[in-house]
């Protein structure tokens, strides 16, 4: 038997929708389970940061859930660059999961998969859309996640993917400790309305509301100051929006086919030397092959 578990990156917050909206877009770490063996062994290629036995993340996770796993030698390919703001943490606690439903037998339904996936990376906007796909709403109700799958309408993005990795710790710490009620109010019917717009497939009026956000950009905007010159250039070359892709450093632009090369060579002419990658909405979210 040789099973591939296949997660896709995933792009959270789409500006207002702080911890709570994200979709899954066409990047992925892929894990192939190999031979049986005495101890975990994970093969890959990610840097020397990223352990090859059982503290990786993958089978940490995978242990968490069902400590008697019997150890593989696993061997992992990702096209998801690692803390940049592309859900790279989320795919591997989902791969690791999905590790332990194929090898472990442990039966967990897609709710059960996300709830468990949650409370390890803390907030659901980027598990959520990794395991159902495409664009999902999620929050907890007294520690219970209820996260909603919606269509995200037909679009294409283009993600600028910095060389510096900026790790969500380090971002969230940038964040205020509280928000005045009226500010706080104020931000959450910015997020309910880009989900109600989202939902009726209205993408223009949904891209406003996704550059209005009032909880983490304008915080984070000194340790990602490319945002605000990319979101010009999108405004010039008419994007419907351009925001900071989870905790960043990643900028997301969403912008129709027909405007795609335009912008970006207007962004290559920045002399911004980060990476530019022509994305699409993920529809399926983790699959598995055997
Ligand atoms: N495939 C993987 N295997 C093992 N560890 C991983 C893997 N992918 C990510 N990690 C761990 O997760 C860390 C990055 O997590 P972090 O939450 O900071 O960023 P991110 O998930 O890429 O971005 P964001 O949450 O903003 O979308 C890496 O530095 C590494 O320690
Ligand atoms: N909602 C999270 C996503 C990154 O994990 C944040 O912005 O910090």
């Amino acid at each position: 038997m040789k099973v591939q578990i296949r997660v896709p990156a995933t792009s959270a917050n789409l500006g207002p929708g702080f911890d709570s909206l994200g979709i899954a877009i066409t990047l992925y770490l892929t894990v192939t389970v190999l031979e049986e063996n005495s101890n975990w062994i994970v093969e890959h290629d990610m840097g020397k940061g990223i352990p090859h036995n059982e503290t990786n993340m993958i089978i940490k996770t995978a242990l968490r859930l069902c400590p008697s796993l019997p150890a593989h030698r696993i061997k992992v390919e990702s096209d998801i660059p690692l803390a940049r703001g592309l859900g790279s943490s989320s795919s591997a606690i989902v791969a690791g999961i999905e590790l332990a439903v194929q090898l472990g037998k442990v039966s967990l339904t897609k709710t059960e998969k996300v709830q468990q996936a949650a409370e390890l990376e803390g907030h659901p906007d980027n598990v959520a859309p990794a395991i159902l796909g495409d664009f999902v709403v999620s929050s907890f109700v007294d520690g219970k996640n209820i996260s909603i799958k919606g269509y995200f309408p037909e679009t294409r993005l283009v993600a600028y993917i910095p060389e510096q990795e900026l790790l969500t710790t380090e971002s969230r710490n940038v964040l205020p400790k509280q928000l005045p009620f009226m500010e706080a109010t104020h931000a959450g019917s910015i997020g309910n309305t880009l989900v109600a717009a989202l939902m009726t497939n209205q993408l223009e009026q949904a891209g406003q509301l996704m550059e209005a956000d009032l909880y983490h950009e304008r915080y984070r905007q000194k340790l990602v100051p490319h945002l605000a010159q990319l979101r010009k250039i999108g405004h010039l070359h008419h994007a419907v929006a351009t925001y900071l892709s989870g905790a960043g450093p990643t900028v997301m632009t969403i912008i129709s086919e027909q405007k795609l090369d335009a912008f970006t060579d207007a962004v290559k002419q920045t002399g911004l030397s980060g990476k530019l990658v022509n994305l699409e909405v993920d529809r399926q979210g983790v699959t598995v092959k055997k």
